[in-house]
């Protein structure tokens, strides 16, 4: 017989506690959030970027996806020394002391190329421009005065001054970018200043993503008594596209058995992962565990985390033997959003075969105290003169406590918080 493990009286797994890696049906265990993760990301296999995997994209179509193989650069940037200012570019014989004058005799716009300058002899340059042989500094043009042809420099000039050599940013044949690199906005800048127009990246992961829920009710309709909209259909679509994966929306899932059994199997054959919010609890109407347990199984259910206790994840079976990766998020928005960010990110980044994140743990000073709790709680906190202050309603469907806050607060488990403690700090905008 089942044994359900209950709120408060749950056989909450101890800090360290090596649990079964297998999911044993008849004992509902509580993980803790780092096995939970080790769990995840251990079953993570990755696509491989030597099949059919890949896919080449123009860059302006590559932002968010990820790198199949290492990029080398195929030139120096910059490609011939530059002037860093609008100025005058000299040959300065000597570096004697100041002042010293210098003939302005040619004038050199970005995109031009000049003449070699002769000991003395001055160019008018402006930023950008290539350096013309000879030209040893430049000097900004409101750092000195010219009369007619001749400019005249009062101070001491030191040698390369202002002056951006080629190979500065990068060398032709140096590893600018690993595979698995996730391409952010300065990534994209970095391969089109080196000329390269086309990449070779993942293909994105397939997401079939479903809202379980008969209360559910579509955006711009008409709520009935005891309906809801459903705003996790929103929230984990941004959440999966701003990651660059591949979406394909279920929209609503009724709560019975057949329909949510079908559903699942359907999206099972046609996508990487089946994700679904709602029906991972324990009440009457939660078909979507029941329907994974009999058609693959579940591989994590139920964690010491708050909130998001009921998160799921195990697999599907396909008709060819194949299996879908299954993610099973809580009904409640606030919980699938803490869940998606904490658990769900990177072991989607590991499938999709993106580099581990490896961005330092920030911690800040906890602006509060409390006692301890056997989950680890992700509080919706601020930043407020330099201590973590928690958002006031940290309830599991409060929406707008993801919507005040700029971070989630890791109050770890079983451990009392005192005001000033320095607690992890994972601020939305290094996650989103
Ligand atoms: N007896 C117990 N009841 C509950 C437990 C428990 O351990 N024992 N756990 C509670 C916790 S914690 C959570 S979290 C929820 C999660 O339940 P489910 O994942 O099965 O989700 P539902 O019951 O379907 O929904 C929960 C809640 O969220 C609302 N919801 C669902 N889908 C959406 C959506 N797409 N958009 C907006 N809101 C949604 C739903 O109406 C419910 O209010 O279970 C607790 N119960
Ligand atoms: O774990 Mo639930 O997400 O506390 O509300």
């Amino acid at each position: 017989m089942r044994r359900v493990a209950l709120v408060g009286g749950a056989p909450i797994v101890p800090l360290g506690y090596d649990a079964p890696v297998s999911f044993n049906p008849d004992i509902v265990i509580m993980y803790s959030v780092d096995q939970a993760l080790s769990l995840l990301l251990d079953s993570a296999t990755p696509l491989s970027p030597l099949d059919a995997d890949t896919e080449a994209v123009a860059l302006n179509h590559a932002h968010h996806r990820v790198l199949a193989h290492d990029i080398t650069a195929p030139l120096d940037v910059p490609g011939f020394d530059n002037s860093a200012m609008d100025g005058y570019a000299l040959h300065i014989p000597d570096f004697a002391a100041p002042p010293a004058t210098y003939a302005i005799v040619q004038r050199i716009a970005a995109g031009e190329t000049g003449a070699e300058l002769a000991a003395g002899h001055a160019a008018r340059i402006f930023t950008g421009a290539p350096i013309p042989m000879g030209a040893n500094a430049v000097v900004m043009q409101e750092d000195c005065s010219v009369s007619g042809d001749t400019l005249r420099v009062n101070f001491q000039v030191k040698p390369q001054q202002h002056i951006r050599p080629r190979g500065d940013d990068v060398r032709a044949g140096s590893v600018v970018l690993r595979a698995g690199t996730r391409l952010r906005a300065q990534e994209l800048g970095l391969l089109a200043s080196l000329g390269i127009a086309s990449i070779t990246v993942m293909r994105p992961l397939r997401v079939a993503l479903m809202c379980t829920g008969n209360e559910l009710v579509e955006p711009g309709q008409a709520l009935g008594a005891g309906q809801i909209y459903n705003s996790n259909r929103y929230l984990l679509n941004a959440l999966l596209t701003s990651q660059g994966y591949q979406v394909s929306d279920f929209g609503i899932v009724r709560d019975d058995a057949v329909t949510t059994r079908d559903t699942l199997l359907k999206a099972a054959a046609e996508h990487d992962i089946v994700m679904t919010t709602g029906g991972v609890s324990v009440g009457d109407e939660d078909h979507v565990k029941a329907a994974v347990e009999a058609h693959g199984a579940l591989d994590l259910w139920r964690m010491a985390i708050k909130p998001g206790k009921p998160f799921a994840q195990g697999h599907i079976r396909r008709a060819d033997g194949s299996h879908a990766s299954f993610i099973g998020l809580p009904g409640n928005p606030v919980s699938g959003f803490v869940t998606f960010l904490v658990l769900v990110k990177p072991f989607l980044a590991k499938r999709q075969g993106a580099l581990a994140d490896t961005t330092e743990i920030q911690r800040f000073p906890a602006g509060f105290s409390r006692g301890a709790q056997t989950r680890r709680e992700y509080l919706r906190a601020n930043l407020i003169d330099g201590r973590a202050v928690p958002v006031a309603n940290q309830g599991s469907g409060v929406l707008t406590s993801a919507v005040i806050s700029s971070g989630l607060l890791v109050v770890p488990e079983n451990v009392a918080v005192q005001e000033g403690d320095l607690l992890q700090w994972l601020p939305y905008a290094s996650q989103l």
